[in-house]
């Protein structure tokens, strides 16, 4: 693959960054107001605003000529086709067909992929209902009363992250829970309280060989035949799923499995079949308005302009701080508690999708990929760790999100929670100078510690509410943005072979862990010696 970085463009940009470098936000703002018109974009119900960055104009029509340069239109036509875009594993990537709205065609490999998604788009929605309406009922005839999901990673992060997100619109009355970890700790306390006469559990897992899943699961099911007995299992447990011999290996009925297909990567499945539970949570009807959400995003990528596509924009900003700047991470930082997942759920989406050091084709990158995401939601991230983003020594380009309407607001709280997102993004771009300090009759010896350096980019995303389509139009915003950086980079955000290593070693220290005998010569000299201490912390010989 060509290097981007021996592209005219990409030294372009290195020129330009030299002028912009030495450039603050308060003089690109003072030298034209009208950047804060300007730069802004609307996507469905996203209103994004990007002038608080350190660009210009010039600036975002040289990372669209990368952009261009990188081969991002075809790119895009090809995810959107359905071509073998995961070269590594040889298949397409077709988050975007989950939500294809009905009567849509697209045929791929020979196979009818929008006709196979409204399937079990029916077939979820179905069983959803009949969950809701009372109609599904446990081994002793009770209704359900508690979801609990059993998966990880992809098949945990996103239905629990829209779960807390949606939770007011959860209105048939059945809590949903999500167990993940393989530390007994997790599942232990999602089950406490709960009645297995009342519980179904949704063992989610895209490949169903996942250990912390089938583990999970397995404690669960004793869980359930312990009070219920065997009998009980075909109405307490359903799986979602691509792999169907291992469903029944593991002893659930596959008429009460969903499934899904390769083309859909655990990270951007919970708009399939993995949302299984939220759409028992929140109804079909909203669970199809989130659909349409992404849709709505998912057409915009594909058409609109790079100089006003969202996706595009935010991405392409990415680039420029990674790899311009040398930032390190991006803070995302919702003004919404509902969202209080999201910046974990983006870490997968974008660190899982992004964090590779070669190309597409082995080679090596080129420069800097994978930019770090962390966040919290705001305000509560303001009395904890923004002393770091206004005065530290780190550029930290931030995401903040807001919604012009809560959903309740009693008290009239949520115009204050808005003030302070303003503010934030205001004090990060123009700070405050010594001299603004000082005049206001700070002691000299004062003034140091209180400036504040200003300079600090951020976009801001504004949206009239958190409802489903706004939070599927959100997803699909950073579901996009992370393709258009990975096009840039070179790189195949659609495999993971980083994470198997660890799995595997895992597997083979077990028996090092719990043997009778204590084990030799079976790992690094390091591992060996901490595995040597637990067995002795667990009394066991070492
Ligand atoms: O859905 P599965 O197959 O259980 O996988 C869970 C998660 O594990 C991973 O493969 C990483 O270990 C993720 O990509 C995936 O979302």
């Amino acid at each position: 693959m060509d290097d981007i970085t021996l592209s005219k463009e990409w030294a372009g940009l290195r020129e330009h960054h030299r002028e912009i470098e030495g450039r603050t936000l308060r003089e690109l703002f003072d030298e034209d107001p009208g950047r804060a018109e300007r730069m802004s974009v609307t996507a469905g119900d996203l209103f994004l605003d990007y002038s608080k960055h350190r660009a210009t104009g010039e600036t975002l029509g040289l990372l669209v000529e990368l952009a261009e340069r990188a081969g991002l239109r075809d790119a895009v036509d090809r995810m959107f086709r359905g071509d073998h875009i995961n070269v590594s594993e040889d298949r397409a990537v077709l988050h975007t067909a989950l939500r294809l709205p009905a009567g849509a065609v697209l045929e791929v490999d020979g196979q009818d992929v929008a006709g196979d998604v409204h399937a079990v788009l029916d077939r979820m929605s179905a069983f959803a209902e009949r969950v809701r309406s009372k109609e599904w009922r446990g081994a002793t005839g009770e209704p359900i009363a508690t979801v609990v999901n059993i998966g990880i990673g992809g098949s945990d992060l996103g239905p629990a992250m829209a779960y807390e997100a949606l939770a007011d619109y959860a209105d048939a009355g059945i809590e949903a829970r999500f167990v993940s970890n393989i530390d007994p700790a997790d599942l232990e306390g999602k089950l406490r309280g709960l009645d297995p006469a009342t519980t179904l559990f949704v063992v989610s897992s895209k490949t169903f060989t996942t250990i912390e899943t089938l583990t999970n699961a397995r404690v669960a099911r004793k869980w359930l035949v312990d009070a219920l007995g065997e009998d009980a299992v075909g109405k307490h447990f359903v799986a979602v799923s691509t792999n169907a011999e291992k469903v029944a290996e593991f002893g659930i009925d596959t008429a009460n499995m969903f499934g899904f297909w390769d083309w859909v990567g655990g990270r951007y499945s919970f708009d399939g079949a993995i949302g299984l539970s939220l759409t028992v949570a929140i109804g079909p009807e909203r669970f199809r308005e989130m659909l349409d959400g992404f849709h709505t995003i998912d057409e915009h990528f594909r058409t609109a302009p790079f100089e006003k596509n969202m996706p595009v924009l935010m991405g392409l900003l990415g680039v420029w701080y990674t790899d311009f700047f040398g930032a390190q991470t991006r803070a995302v930082l919702p003004y919404a508690q509902r969202l209080h997942r999201f910046p974990a759920y983006l870490q997968q989406l974008t660190m899982e999708s992004n964090g590779k050091s070669v190309k597409a084709d082995g080679t090596p990158v080129d420069c800097d990929t994978g930019e770090i995401f962390w966040g919290e939601p705001g305000t509560n991230g303001q009395h904890a760790f923004y002393q770091l983003l206004h005065q530290g020594t780190r550029l930290v380009p931030a995401d903040f999100i807001g919604f012009a309407e809560p959903f309740a607001d009693p008290a009239g709280m949520h115009d204050i929670l808005t003030a302070n997102l303003l503010a934030q993004t205001s004090a990060l771009a123009f700070g405050k100078t010594a001299e603004e300090i000082a005049a206001e009759g700070t002691p000299p010896e004062l003034v140091p510690h209180k400036v504040m350096p200003g300079n600090r980019p951020s976009s801001t995303i504004l949206a009239p509410k958190l409802t489903p389509r706004v939070l599927g139009e959100l997803v699909a915003l950073y579901e996009h943005l992370v393709f258009v950086e990975g096009t840039v980079w070179g790189i195949n955000p659609f495999d993971q072979w980083g994470v198997e290593l660890g799995k595997k070693l895992a597997l083979g220290l077990q028996p090092a862990l719990t043997s009778e005998e204590p084990p030799e010569d079976f790992a690094d000299p390091s591992t060996e010696n901490l595995v040597r201490r637990y067995r002795r912390l667990r009394g066991r010989r070492a």
